[in-house]
Order: C-alpha cells, then sequence, then structure tokens
C-alpha cells in the first residue's frame, strides 16, 4: 500500500468517525489535508462540523453557458480539494465519455482528504438494479461515494416516470442496496419539499427506502428553488423525525436558487440539524443556479455560532478558488458577489471611506483578508477627500488639504465628461502628477491620422494604417504603421517611435481594451469611453480616454498607458 493510500485510510477512517461524533454532538476529530499538508485536528466540542459536498462539476455544469473539459474537472477537483471541500460530485458516468474518463483519471491524484462521489439516478423502471447500465456505471466509477438521486414526488413518479407509487419505493430501495455494497450512498432526494407539500406520509416513504437499502446520507432537495427558509426548516424537521429509528442516517441539503433564497435555505436546514450542504462554487447551475458555496462556507465559518467548515481551514482560498472557477469555465466573474467579488469590499461614496479610514468595521462586514479578499478604495465623482487620500498615500498629500480639493475638483470635472476612474488607477495617477505639478511628459502627440478600409485586390480584406508625428525632446519625429484594426495600427506607431529613447516599453503590452458608449442617447454621435489595461513583469494597470471619436479616446488611453509606464519606471525624458 503506498503512502497516498495510507493517507486516505486514515482520513477515511477519522471522517467516518466524526461524522459519527457529529450525530452525537460530541468531541470531534477531523482530518484536514490543504495544499498538499496532511494533518488531524481537533474542533472544539462546541462547533460541530458541517460537511460541504461540492456539484459544480456536475450540478454546476447543467449551468447555460458552462462546459468544462476532461482536463477543467480534473483541475478544479483538485483545487477543491486543496481547499478542503469534503465531497466532491465529479459527474455523471453514464452520461459521456468524458465524465466516465474524469473517474479513471482523477483516482491517480492525491485528494488529501476530499472523497469523490459519482452522481446517476435509480435503476430504470422494471429492470434489475444490477442490470441496468446506470447502476454499472457507478460502480465501474470506482469512486469512494455514490450519490443516487430517486424521485419523492408522487406526481412525477406517476406522471413523469410513469410507474406505480410502489414501483418508485422499489427503484430507490433496490438501487441503493446495490450501490451501498461498493461505497457510501448518499441519496439525494429529488423534489423532497415539493414532494412532502404534496403528500408527506409517501415523500417519508421515499427516504425510508433509502435508509432500508443502505444509504448513509438523505440530500433533501429543493429541486425547483421556490421554497423558502420557514418551509425548509419545517419539513426537514419532519424528515428527521420520520427516519428517527435509523439513528446512522444523517441528513444534507440541496438547494436551487430560483427564488433567490439557495444559501439561505441551506442555512435553515443546517439549523434544524442537517450537517451535509450541497451547492456550487459562485452557485453556477441549472436555470438560477444552486446555492453558492462560497457564501454557505463564509456564513457557517465566520458568521454562525457553533459550526466548523473545512476542518476550521480554506477559508482564505475562498477567493482565489471562485477566481479559479470562473476562469476556467470562462465565465464573467460577478463583481458584486458576496465574500468573494471584486466589489465586495470597493468603497465609493465619500462618506464612507471617511469612516473606513477610522476603522473598517464601519463599513465591512468582515476583514476581507479573511476570505482572501481585498479592500478597494474608488475613486469618483461621489468621492470626498478621504478617497483621494487613501488612493493617493504616495504622492504625501496626506496634509495639503488645498491640493486634495483641486484633486477632487478635477476628478469630478472629468467624471461629468464621461470619464470614471474607478479602473483606471494610471490614469489617476497622471491627473494627480499633473495637479501637484510633478508630471513629466517624455513626448507630446502633434498629430496622428488613421486610414481603414479594403484592399482593391480582395475586397474581403480590410487593412489599418497609422500615421503619428510626436516632439520628443527637441526632435519631431513621424513614423506610420499598419495594424490589426485602427487602435493596433496607432500603438504600433507609438511604440515604435518611442522604442529607441525609451527602451523600457519593450517589456510592457496590453491586456485588455474596452469601449463603452456613455451617451446612449446620442446614438453614432454618442461619446465613447476607452479603457486599456497594460501590464509589465511587475504590475498590471488602467488607463482611460474619452471623446466622440472612439480613435481619439483610444489615443488618450494609450498616451497615458505609455506616460504612466515611464513615470513609475522613473525614467528620465529625452531631451
Ligand atoms: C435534478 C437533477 O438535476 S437530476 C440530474 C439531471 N442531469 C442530467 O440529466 C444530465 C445527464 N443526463 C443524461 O446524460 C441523460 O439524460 C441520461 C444519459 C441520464 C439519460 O438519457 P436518455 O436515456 O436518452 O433519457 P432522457 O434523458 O431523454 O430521459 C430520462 C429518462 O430517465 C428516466 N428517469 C428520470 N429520472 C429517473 C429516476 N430518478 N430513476 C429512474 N429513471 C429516471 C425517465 O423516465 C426517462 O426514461 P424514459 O424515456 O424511459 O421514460
Ligand atoms: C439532485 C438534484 O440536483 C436536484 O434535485 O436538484
Amino acid at each position: 500500500m503506498n503512502q497516498h493510500r495510507v493517507r486516505q485510510g486514515v482520513e477515511s477512517s477519522v471522517r467516518v468517525l466524526a461524522r459519527q461524533y457529529s450525530n452525537t454532538q460530541c468531541f470531534t476529530p477531523v482530518a484536514i489535508c490543504l495544499r498538499g499538508f496532511f494533518r488531524l485536528t481537533l474542533i472544539p466540542m462546541s462547533k460541530k462540523p458541517i460537511f460541504i459536498y461540492d456539484t459544480t462539476l456536475r450540478d454546476g455544469s447543467q449551468g447555460e453557458g458552462v462546459s468544462f473539459s476532461l482536463n477543467d474537472k480534473l483541475q478544479i477537483a483538485l483545487r477543491l480539494a486543496e481547499t478542503g471541500i469534503d465531497f466532491i460530485e465529479g459527474g455523471y458516468p453514464l452520461s459521456n465519455e468524458k465524465d466516465e474518463a474524469f473517474f479513471k483519471q482523477i483516482r491517480e491524484h492525491d485528494l488529501g482528504g476530499s472523497q469523490i462521489c459519482a452522481f446517476g439516478m435509480t435503476r430504470r423502471r422494471s429492470m434489475k438494479a444490477q442490470d441496468d447500465p446506470g447502476m454499472k456505471a457507478l460502480v465501474a466509477a470506482k469512486s469512494p461515494g455514490i450519490t443516487v438521486v430517486g424521485k419523492t414526488w408522487d406526481f412525477h413518479a406517476t406522471e413523469v416516470l410513469g410507474v406505480s407509487l410502489e414501483e418508485n419505493l422499489a427503484m430507490i430501495g433496490e438501487s441503493v442496496e446495490f450501490l451501498a455494497e461498493n461505497a457510501h450512498v448518499i441519496y439525494d432526494a429529488e423534489h423532497f419539499f415539493d414532494g412532502f407539500r404534496a403528500n408527506p406520509e409517501y415523500a417519508i416513504k421515499t427516504l425510508r427506502a433509502a435508509a432500508a437499502g443502505g444509504a448513509k446520507v438523505m440530500a433533501l432537495c429543493d429541486t425547483n428553488g421556490g421554497s423558502l427558509p420557514e418551509q425548509i426548516a419545517a419539513i426537514t424537521t419532519k424528515a428527521m423525525e420520520g427516519l428517527q429509528d435509523y439513528p446512522g442516517v444523517s441528513f444534507g441539503i440541496h438547494c436551487h436558487n430560483d427564488g433567490e433564497l439557495a444559501v439561505a435555505n441551506s442555512l435553515a436546514a443546517v439549523d434544524v440539524g442537517v450537517t451535509q450542504v450541497q451547492g456550487t462554487i459562485n452557485g453556477i447551475g441549472e436555470r438560477c443556479g444552486n446555492a453558492d458555496l462560497i457564501s454557505v462556507i463564509g456564513n457557517l465559518g465566520l458568521k454562525k455560532e457553533g459550526y466548523s467548515v473545512l476542518g476550521g481551514e480554506g477559508l482564505s482560498h475562498l477567493t482565489e478558488l471562485s477566481r479559479f472557477v470562473y476562469e476556467t469555465a470562462n465565465l464573467q466573474w460577478r463583481n458584486g458577489q458576496a465574500f468573494v467579488g471584486q466589489s465586495a469590499f470597493a468603497h465609493k461614496g465619500g462618506m464612507h471611506v471617511h469612516a473606513i479610514n477610522k476603522a473598517s468595521k464601519t463599513y465591512e462586514h468582515i476583514d476581507p483578508s479573511l476570505v482572501g479578499n481585498e479592500r478597494r478604495i474608488l475613486v469618483s465623482e461621489l468621492s470626498g477627500r478621504s478617497n483621494i487620500i487613501a488612493v493617493a498615500d504616495k504622492h504625501s498629500i496626506q496634509d495639503d488639504k488645498e491640493v486634495q480639493s483641486k484633486i477632487l475638483a478635477e476628478v469630478v470635472r472629468l467624471e461629468n465628461q464621461g470619464f470614471q476612474f474607478e479602473n483606471a488607477g494610471g490614469s489617476f495617477d497622471l491627473l494627480i502628477k499633473r495637479v501637484v505639478g510633478s508630471f513629466t511628459p517624455h513626448f507630446s502627440p502633434l498629430k496622428y491620422r488613421v486610414v481603414a478600409g479594403e484592399t482593391s485586390a480582395d475586397e474581403r480584406d480590410v487593412y489599418s494604417e497609422a500615421i503619428l508625428k510626436i516632439r520628443i525632446g527637441d526632435q519631431d519625429v513621424f513614423n506610420a504603421a499598419e495594424g490589426h484594426g485602427p487602435v493596433n495600427a496607432l500603438d504600433t506607431a507609438l511604440r515604435e517611435v518611442l522604442l529607441p529613447f525609451y527602451p523600457q516599453l519593450r517589456d510592457m503590452h496590453l491586456v485588455d481594451y474596452k469601449v463603452r458608449v456613455v451617451d446612449n442617447g446620442a446614438g453614432t454621435a454618442a461619446g465613447t469611453r476607452v479603457n486599456i489595461e497594460s501590464g509589465d513583469k511587475e504590475e498590471t494597470w488602467g488607463t482611460i480616454g474619452v471623446s466622440d471619436n472612439i480613435i481619439e479616446a483610444s489615443f488618450q488611453a494609450l498616451l497615458d498607458s505609455v506616460e504612466y509606464k515611464l513615470h513609475k519606471d522613473n525614467v528620465t525624458p529625452a531631451t
């Protein structure tokens, strides 16, 4: 047996112990494996561990616009394991070859204390469990956990599956019994809350069928995502009462977000005693998504008294985990996402920043570093002098109220024209320098012309050319360049002409370019705001340009971008 297997064996035993003890509220040993370090920790008696079950790779992939490659799935699973997630649902092995391959390949990796679960549905009607392809695929996945979904709602059994209520109970019981010979079985009770409301007696019977078959966890699913927290709490309590004669069975919760309550509903279930919470990273999933595990973990780990998640560790990796999943899923971040969003600790209103500078708890519910996030102070027309002081610390203007007011007035004037400095730290830095008189231009643009069109040889071949004249020291220099589009041509012409004077620009590159119409009412004559993000080996910075002309707006942002780089590198202007 290799070291990894020994480690997994020890961890599994400790987890089983932890689960058993957590049911009786006793002393709780928990195994932690974080970024390769394995250790056992003892959670204080007062803390009840809540096990986190991630279904990003299965239910998350049912979200519109989400499609993971096999490698994406493997990378996300490893990241989840590093963060200390207890259970990782890898996919539906019957569904496609990629999911089947996932279960083979994930076995080669060290997941510390995390357990992989394969997901599938109960056996098909009129078929023995051992003959059902879905059952066989689940066993073939060889995962330590198997999660099997069955029907709770009588209406679903008769109308969707087309089976009698008795046959549905047999499908659940026989499927779980077959699977429990091979793995730790979690039973996902689909539509539990709708089913219970329609026919409570039958809903409990479905759980009892799963428990009799040997399922260890009853995960109650709010599949349609329409329940309210008080309904979740009341019905979960009834479910627990209905299974009191199965003391070895624990409960989980799986909520969808159709009423924007998935996290609140999950926490309501924890309040009444569930010990496993299912959800996805960033809440991605079918329709409006699943309970966002980021918020579930944040609230359980930092807010609710008496619970422990991820073995008490891993919370400070939440921001990085959230962004990793967004990047891998090729999805846009949600700036306003609780705990981990870019704006979660961003302060814009002048009065807020004034207070934050005195004590961060005046406008922050937690210290952002607890979840790996950071505070940001934004500068805008809503700023007061406190914002300016907070972002301009390197300019030594803390005690100069007159300069602070001048900067603020300039920000308000420019924002009125359509500028926005929130994501344009480079341009804001140059603005301060201009106001305090420390801006020393490294060149002056004299004129430029950009031409774009189709070549006559091939009408579909589009070209762009830029001609530029700038003054560097006492020389006027011309350059012309072609590019992939007019802005690229202008950028190329500018850099080519500057490089002999400022070789530092060689390691500067364009990271992102965004255009936005700032006066929608004016149609094509509307103003445009261009944001450019540039970077070098050390940092990235944002610059901005605003004009009725998109090329001019882009040129302003380009010029600021280059000037910022030369200023930050303390380059002496050429003579
Ligand atoms: C609530 C949830 O999120 S459950 C998970 C939902 N996720 C997915 O469906 C993604 C993966 N699914 C798939 O790849 C495919 O749907 C498969 C491979 C599972 C099945 O594909 P198909 O055999 O072509 O069937 P299809 O998807 O059209 O219909 C579902 C079948 O499963 C049956 N079924 C649905 N739920 C269950 C259940 N809990 N137990 C047994 N059978 C079920 C339906 O009756 C239907 O069979 P029928 O056509 O014989 O009546
Ligand atoms: C199992 C599941 O995903 C649900 O019922 O929502």
